[in-house]
């Protein structure tokens, strides 16, 4: 266990038992659909899977261990916030588009157009990693270790990461999302033509023989009961990868099943780049399209500047965009229309903190800046249309992220079958920067049950634009708790808990 990360729990004190949880669940099913359930009883096998849920769950009238004999289970936890109605669960974030090896970026760069922004901050940190073997280990475990911890303390239970061309390094780092216990999809940065930076490229050779490297890796890697971390093939983007890599990286996907992440149509002269160098292609998706990388398990980074027919053939493709308000803000990229990608294209659409484009690693930040860009973009067009909502939002973070990452099933709400990856929000947590007052809070007594939900509805607005990671006071990932912040009052000071309850 890394010493930085003191709020991590040692995965042996894992719960291994089964769970009840009981308390307010807010989740966003589908697109457009926010459902708050209160006093709401959910059951958690020791697998990690969600196997029973009781909405409007009332102690003096229904017996929750019927739930447990169910599961034939003598010992079981019950984990109750019920009482508090400052406290609710969420889904887990899903961050689809984070550069784990450029975490010591964050913050660096402000308005530097993308190009330049690669050249000069970017190529050279990610070059580091490719150091003597003793160095870059060092380097890496602790640069790899940090964004980690920050990221899984902050809500996201899955995330899909790039790395850098390093493969020694990017099975470190698969290593350590196991340590720590959150789900990760793991992108070895692919780029054999960077004509820019030739100190930091690999060869068709190297990049071939460190995926297959990876892939093997990886493999052995998970427990045997389940997927936690697993390889995503990662052409950086057009740019830097020949023909010949992108040709390839098409095929493996499909011959391993692995999903593909990538950037597209975040600059405009990244576009013209594309242009020129791909003179046969009638635009910078069709680069993609041509090379097989395109299909229903593809992750687009940006796609801010999209033409009509690329929409329409990402649209077809089943292809999912990562939207990353925070960076395209800090490098000056510009606004991707997202609500028309949701609603008019009918394209799925995630968030990503594109971290350090990005400057902050918490998707609750990325929610929050995705609404505020789409309040400018409708400024800008005059379209009402154009602005996203907190149910939008909400939904990209959570369901949306795991339609992406293809876990539509698996994770992003709650429902039987579907794994245990949760965080708990506490709007009055120590060192909580979210006021509220009395008169706003939904509480136990309240017969009116629009009016409670509402209430709960502006707990949320709170939540996303004055709360923060100090808010997330534990997490759960495969049902197991893998963040504990909690915090009790004794004597006018605050207590660290050591346990659940
Ligand atoms: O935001 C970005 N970050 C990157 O590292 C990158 N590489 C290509 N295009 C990119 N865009
Ligand atoms: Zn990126």
């Amino acid at each position: 266990m890394p010493s930085n990360s003191p709020l991590i729990e040692p995965k042996a004190s894992s719960s291994i038992g089964y769970t009840l949880y009981y308390g307010t669940f807010v989740h966003t099913p589908t697109l457009e659909e926010l459902e708050i359930c209160f006093n709401t009883l959910v059951g958690v096998t020791s697998d990690g899977e969600i196997d029973y849920i009781h909405k409007n769950y009332k102690p003096e009238e229904h017996d929750y261990m019927t739930a447990v004999h169910r599961n034939r289970n003598r010992h079981f936890d019950f984990i109750d916030y019920s009482q508090d109605p400052t406290k609710f669960f969420v889904p887990g974030f899903i961050d689809t588009h984070i550069h784990a090896s450029q975490f010591p970026n964050v913050g660096i760069g402000l308005d530097c157009p993308l190009l330049d922004w690669l050249n000069d901050y970017t190529f050279p940190l990610e070059n580091q990693f490719t150091d003597s073997n003793e160095k870059k280990l060092q380097f890496a475990k602790n640069v790899y270790s940090k964004v980690i911890n920050k990221t899984l303390t902050s809500g996201t239970t899955c995330a899909s990461y790039f790395t850098t061309i390093d493969p020694q390094t990017t099975n470190l780092f698969a290593e350590l999302l196991l340590e720590h216990g959150q789900r990760g999809f793991v992108g070895k940065v692919c780029m054999d033509h960077n004509d820019t930076y030739h100190d930091y490229e690999e060869s068709f050779e190297d990049c071939v023989h460190s995926m297959n490297s990876i892939i093997n890796h990886l493999d052995k890697l998970n427990p045997s009961d389940d997927t936690l971390v697993k390889p995503i093939i990662t052409p950086r983007f057009a740019p830097v990868c020949s023909r010949k890599m992108l040709n390839w990286l098409g095929k493996l996907s499909k011959t391993h099943s692995l999903p593909i992440q990538t950037h597209i149509s975040e600059n405009t002269k990244e576009i013209e780049l594309v242009r020129d160098m791909f003179p046969d292609c009638e635009d910078y998706a069709t680069v993609y399209d041509k090379h097989n990388l395109l299909s229903s398990s593809t992750i687009l980074a940006h796609a801010i500047h999209l033409t009509k027919k690329e929409r329409k053939m990402i649209s077809k493709k089943e292809c999912s965009i990562s939207h990353c308000p925070t960076s395209n803000t800090f490098i000056s990229s510009g606004e991707a229309p997202v609500k028309q990608y949701l609603y008019q294209d009918k394209i799925n659409v995630s968030l990503g903190t594109d971290v350090s484009g990005g400057f902050d690693s918490s998707i609750l930040a990325v929610i929050k800046h995705s609404i505020l860009v789409s309040h400018h973009l409708a400024m800008k067009t005059g379209r009402q249309g154009d602005k996203l909502s907190i149910i939008d939002a909400l939904y990209m973070a959570t369901q949306g992220g795991a339609k992406a990452i293809g876990m539509p099933d698996v994770l992003g709400s709650f429902e039987v079958g579907k794994k245990f990856d949760v965080q708990l929000i506490d709007l009055s947590s120590k060192d909580s920067i979210v006021d509220t007052f009395e008169w706003q809070l939904p509480l136990e007594e309240e017969a009116n049950q629009r009016k409670k939900s509402k209430q709960m509805q502006d707990l949320l607005g709170k939540w996303i634009f004055s709360g923060d990671d100090r808010n997330c006071v534990k997490v759960w990932c495969n049902g197991r708790l893998v963040v504990n912040k909690m915090h009790y009052q004794r004597d006018d000071r605050w207590v660290m808990v050591e346990k659940d309850f």
